[in-house]
Formats: structure tokens, C-alpha cells, sequence
């Protein structure tokens, strides 16, 4: 992602700040359809909506902060994913992105098969109905518990992300008397291009086992000779936030020739490759995802080609988009608080809420875009950074963005394409309450995760 400085100077600055950001949108009114979900607009009084409701109606019934999920663009990209992968491949959704049961129901009407990685998702999954048969269940340190529950209500599979993991699953089959369907986690010696603590596919980090040095060759050995596993394929994740192909067509090479190592060696043809999820999302005007046919012509070609010259037949494909469902999907509203001009620097903003429901700017410098979503307004572009009301200078929303320089206390405002690793990676930091996520859909806006409240924090304090 580049960004520059924008020549023109903001209200509060004759000379700008050391910074990225991109200039400010001509018309700071108008919102960009690649960063906001497909029902947002603006209605005949400029109040923002979505599924044809107010941002001021849904934070008088809701409260602030909230993440506001467009169930319509939800329901719309799962349908988009399935049907660019087709009855050949399999479309897992990575529910560590968000998770909740209304999503899992969306899911199951949707087609979808789910990824969880907990035995926390694996309940929800289940208490919502998703057929076991459709959960791959993933981490790379499961405990017998969680492995034992997976195997007795008969997950599809489970991905091994370790030579212990791979006797330990064998065992607990074998004890409950069953085959247990599995994959194999490999790393792939891929650097993806990403912030270094989402990318998972170079070999020094604690995922899966590497294709180097022949140890998945290893792996795949052991779990063959194992009567509790039915070994059906390989698994490949390189990362997360991706926007560059390269890195899952060097994976998938990869992963084939594993598969014609596996033919040539033992004489079985494993049947299915998964190549994870990781694809990137728009978070500001600048990304330019790829759509999710792209992707599914772009890995099946590759696959197909490799198998063809490896003389393999083409294994079943599946994938594990999150972000990429659920992130274009949600935005967080906001109250503004206190507006603190900084003369020379820039403008803080301060919201109701922070990196208790949204840690992504601290933990990845991730960035996002901001407007103001309540009226709107033909001031000057202001170079502004929203913060939280946490005790912590790096509570940052968003580092960098320009607001309209009336922006006031009371107005409301909107992060857009928060739907991802936000509401699941919140946190009760200085005993914030998480917000609760409000899915909205032609005209009905429905609380699908309430709220927190000072009553649950204080019953989870035993004294
Ligand atoms: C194994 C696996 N699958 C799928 C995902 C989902 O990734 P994303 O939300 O970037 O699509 C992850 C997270 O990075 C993962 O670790
Ligand atoms: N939580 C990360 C991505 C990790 C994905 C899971 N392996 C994010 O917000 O970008």
C-alpha cells in the first residue's frame, strides 16, 4: 500500500506532519463503494444509512460505539464466493474473522462450510446447526479435549499442524474408535507479502509443518501408516490481508508437487488441496482487492496446469476466505467526543470507543478510512488522527485521514470495513464494554451480539 503526503496543507497545519496518507477524496461527502458494504448511502438529509436506515436512528435504538453488519452484502459475497468456486471446490469461512450464530445460520443457507479454530467457534458452529460434516477444525496446539469433541460429533476434517498433533488425533480416533478424516498443514517457504505477525507461510514461525527438509513428506508418511486417520489432502496458508497472487501460485506448485511425491513414494492420490484464505480487502480507497472469480480462475488454472504436467488428477480445491466475507461487511459508529486541534500536527478526534474494539491499528499499523456519516459537510478537508478513550497514546482508529474541519463534538462518525478481526479480537481493556453487532437488512436492524455490561464484567469478578 503507498501512500504520499497530500500537498495542500489542512486546516491546522501550514507545514504536514511526517504521516502516510492519501489525499484527501475530493468531495469528502461521498463514500467510496470499495470500502463501505453494497446498502450504504446517503439519504435526502445526508444522514448515511444502510438497508435504508439512519446512522442516527441505529445509534439512538443502539448506542455507540457499534459495528452495524450489512446482512445484504454478507449473504451477496458468500454467494459470490461459492459460485466462483463452483460444485468442484469448497468454500470454507474462516470464522476466527467474526462468529456468531445468526452468521453460522446465514452460512449454512448460503452454502458455505465453515473453518473454525477453537473449541469457543467449534460450539457456536455447532450450537447453530452448521452440520459437522461442513467444519474443518484448525490450531496448531488443539487441546485433547477440543480434538476429542471434534472427532465424537464427526468434524469433516481436521488439519494437523504437527507431528505430535498428528499421533495425538490418530490416538483419540482410534480410542473412540472411528476415522477421523484430516489434512495436513504445510509451510511452504512463501514470504507473503504482508505485516510480518499475519503472514504464515515462511518456516520460522509456529503453523504447520515445513515442506523443506523433507518433514511434510514425513508427516504425510506417519499419518498414513495411522489407522485412526484417513489422511484426504494437503493445507496451505500463507497469510492474511493479501493482495498479490504470486504468493498462493508458488503455494499451490508447492502443494502439487507434495501430492506427486506423496503418488510417486506411497501410491495414493490424495484427493483434496486446501489453500486457505488470506485474500485482501479494501480498507481505504487505495487496495484494490482482486474479486473472488479472479481467485478461483487464478488457483484453479495454476493447480489443474501443475497436475496435468505431474500427471496427477486434479485434486478438489478448497479455500478459507474471512476477511474477505466478512470485512467489507461491517463499519463501526462512533461518537465524537472531545476535538483536539494540535497546531503544526493534526487534529484529534476522540471517539467513545478505541483499540478495545478495533486493536488492528495498533497490533498491525492497519490502516482504515474515516467519515463523518451523521451530516454532511462542505468544510475544508482537516488532517485528522481518531483515537479512543483508552489510557494509552497508541489507542489509534485510524492513524491518518482527512474529516471535514467542522467535525464537532456529538457528530457521529464511521469506520468503514471493520466486519473483520475487529468485534473478534475486541478486548475489555480499562474495562470498555464490547460493543454489540447489529445485523441490518432491508429496512430491520436486529442485535445479533449485544452489548457488554458493567454487570457481566462485574460477575466474571469472583472477589
Ligand atoms: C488456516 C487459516 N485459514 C483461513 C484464515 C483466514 O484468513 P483471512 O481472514 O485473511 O481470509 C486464517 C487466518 O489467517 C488461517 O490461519
Ligand atoms: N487477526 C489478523 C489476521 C490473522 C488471521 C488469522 N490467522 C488481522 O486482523 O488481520
Amino acid at each position: 500500500m503507498s501512500r504520499s503526503a497530500h500537498p495542500a496543507g489542512p486546516r491546522h497545519a501550514d507545514v504536514l506532519p511526517e504521516g502516510h496518507y492519501t489525499a484527501p477524496a475530493a468531495d469528502l461527502n461521498v463514500l467510496d463503494p470499495k470500502v463501505w458494504s453494497r446498502t450504504v448511502d446517503r439519504d435526502e438529509r445526508g444522514v448515511v444509512t444502510v438497508g435504508g436506515i439512519g446512522v442516527d436512528a441505529l445509534a439512538e435504538e443502539f448506542g455507540t460505539p457499534a459495528y452495524f453488519l450489512d446482512e445484504t452484502d454478507f449473504r451477496a459475497r458468500c454467494r459470490a464466493w461459492a459460485e466462483a468456486f463452483g460444485k468442484d471446490a469448497d468454500v470454507f469461512y474462516a470464522g476466527k474473522a467474526f462468529l456468531s450464530r445468526a452468521v453460522v445460520r446465514w452460512l449454512k443457507e448460503e452454502g458455505l462450510n465453515l473453518d473454525v479454530c477453537s473449541g469457543g467457534e467449534l460450539s457456536t458452529a455447532l450450537s447453530a446447526g452448521m452440520p459437522a460434516e461442513r467444519i474443518a477444525f484448525h490450531g496448531n496446539n488443539k487441546s485433547e479435549e477440543e480434538i476429542r469433541t471434534a472427532v465424537e460429533v464427526g468434524v469433516g476434517r481436521i488439519v494437523l499442524d504437527s507431528f505430535q498433533e498428528i499421533v495425538r488425533v490418530a490416538h483419540i480416533a482410534q480410542s473412540l474408535g472411528k476415522r477421523q478424516r484430516v489434512q495436513i498443514r504445510v509451510t511452504v517457504g512463501v514470504e507473503a507479502h504482508t505485516h510480518e505477525f499475519i503472514a504464515t507461510a515462511h518456516e520460522d514461525q509456529k503453523f504447520g509443518i515445513a515442506l523443506a527438509g523433507g518433514q511434510a513428506a514425513e508427516a504425510v508418511r506417519r499419518a498414513l501408516k495411522l489407522d485412526g486417520l484417513e489422511l484426504i489432502g494437503i493445507h496451505s496458508h500463507i497469510g492474511s490481508q493479501i493482495f498479490d497472487m504470486a504468493g498462493f501460485e508458488v503455494s499451490a506448485r508447492r502443494v502439487v508437487q507434495l501430492l506427486a511425491e506423496v503418488r510417486d513414494e506411497h501410491g495414493v492420490e490424495l484427493p483434496e488441496i486446501d489453500l486457505g484464505g488470506g485474500l485482501g480487502i479494501a480498507y481505504t480507497s487505495e487496495d484494490d482487492p482482486r474479486e473472488p472469480h479472479e481467485i478461483a480462475k487464478a488457483l484453479g488454472e495454476i493447480v489443474t496446469r501443475e497436475c496435468e504436467a505431474a500427471g496427477l488428477t486434479t485434486p478438489r480445491i478448497s479455500v478459507e476466505p474471512g476477511r474477505a466475507i466478512v470485512g467489507p461487511t461491517a463499519f463501526t459508529l462512533y461518537r465524537v467526543g472531545t476535538v483536539k486541534p494540535l497546531e503544526g500536527l493534526r487534529t484529534y478526534v476522540s471517539v467513545d470507543g478505541g483499540m478495545s474494539d478495533n486493536i488492528r491499528t495498533a497490533l498491525y499499523d492497519a490502516e482504515y478510512s474515516v467519515s463523518l456519516v451523521s451530516r454532511t459537510s462542505d468544510a475544508a478537508p482537516m488532517l485528522s488522527r481518531v483515537v479512543g478513550k483508552h489510557c494509552e497514546s497508541g489507542d489509534i482508529v485510524v492513524r491518518d485521514a482527512f474529516l471535514p474541519a467542522d467535525v464537532a463534538p456529538g457528530d457521529l462518525i464511521a469506520v468503514p470495513a471493520t466486519g473483520a478481526y475487529c468485534r473478534s479480537m475486541a478486548s475489555n481493556y480499562n474495562h470498555a464494554l464490547r460493543p454489540p453487532v447489529v445485523a441490518v437488512r432491508e429496512g430491520e436492524a436486529r442485535v445479533i451480539v449485544r452489548r457488554e455490561t458493567e454487570e457481566d464484567l462485574l460477575r466474571l469478578d469472583v472477589g
